[in-house]
C-alpha cells in the first residue's frame, strides 16, 4: 500500500462507519493543509439505505444517527458497493460482526487483490468463535500483512462532535499499522500502533460483554463499588482469555483493553451498557431487544466468547453470567446470587 493518493472505502454507514469515514476525511484535509502539494486521500462511504446516502451527499449529515452534526463536505457516500470498492487501496469494515461473513462473500469479487482491509468491529462470530480478522483472512484469503484492526475507547457520538479520542491500529505487520496510523490521524483522533492483533480484538469484543454486566448492575440500582468490581474482574477475565490465545497481557491494560472497558462501562452512550441497564431495571429480554435499534455486539458475542473460553480452558465467570441472562432466562437477581456464591480465590488475573 502506498500513501500517495490513497482511496479509502468505508463499508457500513451506521454510527461508527459514518464517524470513522468522517475522521479519515478530516485527516485528509489536515494532511492537505500541511502539504498542499502532497498526496491526497479520498474517502467513500457505502451505506445500504439510499435515504441515508442521499442525505450525506446532499446535506453532509447522517440524519438517522447524528442529526445536526456536520460531516466533512468531501465525504461522499454511495449505495453501490462495487463502486465504493473500485480502486480502493484501503477497505474499512463497519457492519455487525455476525453479518460480516455474508457481506464479505458479496463484496469479495469487487475488492482489489492488493487492498488492505481494516476491521472496526468488536465481536466474535457465533458458531465458529472466530475473531473478525480471522473471518476476513478466511473469506478473502488475504495475508496477515493486509489485515488490520482499529479499536479503543471510541463512543461514536463523542467523536462525531470531534471530541479528542485515541485508539489502537493493530496489524502483525508493523509497517501496515504505521501507514494506516498516518491515514487515520486527525486533529482530534490519535491512533497508536500495535502488532498485537489478538489482544486488541479480544479487548474490543469482551468489553461489550462486561459492559452488559455493568449495565445490569446499574439497572439493579447498585453503586460504584459493584461497577468497579465488575470492571476490574472483567479486565482480569479479558486478559486471561487474550493471553491464552497468544496476546501480550500489556495490550489489555492499554486503550483497546482497559481504555475501552472504562469508556463503555461508564457511558450512557454505550449500547451494550444501556441494553444491560434496561434488563437490570426489570424489562424483559424481548422488550429490550425490540427497543435496541443499533448493534449491541455483546449480546451475541457473549456466547461465542464463552465458547472460546471453554475451548481454551479459560474460566470466564462474568461472561457466563451474561450468557445465562441474555440467552437462558436467568434473572439478574439469580445471576447475582450465583456469582457471589462462587468459591473464594486469590486476585491474580490467571485464576
Ligand atoms: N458505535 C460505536 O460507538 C462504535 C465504536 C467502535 C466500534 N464499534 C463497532 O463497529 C461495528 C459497527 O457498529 P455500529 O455502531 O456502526 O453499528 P450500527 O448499528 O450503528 O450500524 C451498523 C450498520 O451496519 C448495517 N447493517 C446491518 N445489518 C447489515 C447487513 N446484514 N449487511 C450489511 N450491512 C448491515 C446497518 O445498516 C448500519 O449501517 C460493531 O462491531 C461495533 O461494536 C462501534
Ligand atoms: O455502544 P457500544 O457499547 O457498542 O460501544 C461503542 C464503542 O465500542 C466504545 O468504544
Amino acid at each position: 500500500m502506498d500513501t500517495d493518493n490513497v482511496r479509502i472505502a468505508v463499508l457500513g454507514a451506521g454510527s461508527w462507519g459514518t464517524v470513522f469515514a468522517n475522521i479519515v476525511a478530516d485527516a485528509a484535509d489536515l494532511a492537505r493543509e500541511r502539504d498542499p502539494d502532497g498526496p491526497a486521500a479520498e474517502v467513500v462511504l457505502w451505506g445500504r439505505r439510499s435515504s441515508v446516502v442521499d442525505a450525506i451527499n446532499e446535506t453532509s449529515e447522517n440524519p438517522d444517527y447524528f442529526p445536526g452534526i456536520g460531516l466533512n463536505p468531501r465525504l461522499h457516500a454511495t449505495t453501490d458497493a462495487a463502486k465504493a470498492l473500485e480502486r480502493a487501496d484501503v477497505v474499512v469494515l463497519a457492519v455487525p460482526s455476525q453479518t460480516l461473513r455474508a457481506n464479505l462473500m458479496d463484496w469479495r469479487p469487487h475488492l482489489r487483490e492488493d487492498a488492505v482491509v481494516v476491521s472496526l468491529m468488536k465481536g466474535v462470530e457465533l458458531g465458529t468463535s472466530m475473531r473478525v480478522s480471522q473471518i476476513i483472512a478466511e473469506v478473502l484469503e488475504y495475508p496477515k500483512e493486509r489485515i488490520a484492526v482499529v479499536s479503543g475507547p471510541n463512543l461514536a457520538r463523542e467523536i462525531a462532535e470531534r471530541q479528542p479520542a485515541t485508539a489502537v491500529v493493530a496489524c502483525p505487520h508493523e509497517e501496515t499499522a504505521v501507514r494506516l496510523q498516518g491515514l487515520f490521524k486527525s486533529s482530534y483522533f490519535r491512533p497508536y500502533t500495535s502488532t498485537d492483533l489478538v489482544g486488541v480484538e479480544i479487548g474490543g469484543a469482551m468489553k461489550n460483554v462486561i459492559g452488559l454486566a455493568v449495565g445490569v448492575a446499574e439497572g439493579m440500582g447498585f453503586g460504584d463499588n459493584t461497577k468497579a468490581s465488575l470492571i476490574t474482574r472483567g479486565l482480569a477475565e479479558t486478559t486471561r482469555l487474550a493471553v491464552a490465545l497468544g496476546a501480550d497481557e500489556h495490550t489489555l491494560s492499554g486503550l483497546a483493553g482497559m481504555g475501552d472497558l472504562v469508556a463503555t462501562c461508564s457511558s450512557p452512550l454505550s449500547r451494550n451498557r444501556t441494553f444491560g441497564e434496561k434488563l437490570g431495571a426489570g424489562k424483559t429480554l424481548e422488550q429490550v431487544v425490540a427497543e435496541t435499534k443499533q448493534t449491541a455486539e455483546g449480546v451475541k458475542s457473549s456466547e461465542s466468547v464463552l465458547e472460546l473460553g471453554w475451548a481454551n480452558g479459560v474460566d470466564l465467570p462474568i461472561t457466563e453470567a451474561v450468557v445465562k441472562m441474555m440467552h437462558h432466562d436467568l434473572s439478574p437477581a439469580e445471576a447475582l446470587v450465583a456469582f457471589m456464591a462462587r468459591t473464594a480465590k486469590p486476585e491474580r488475573y490467571g485464576v
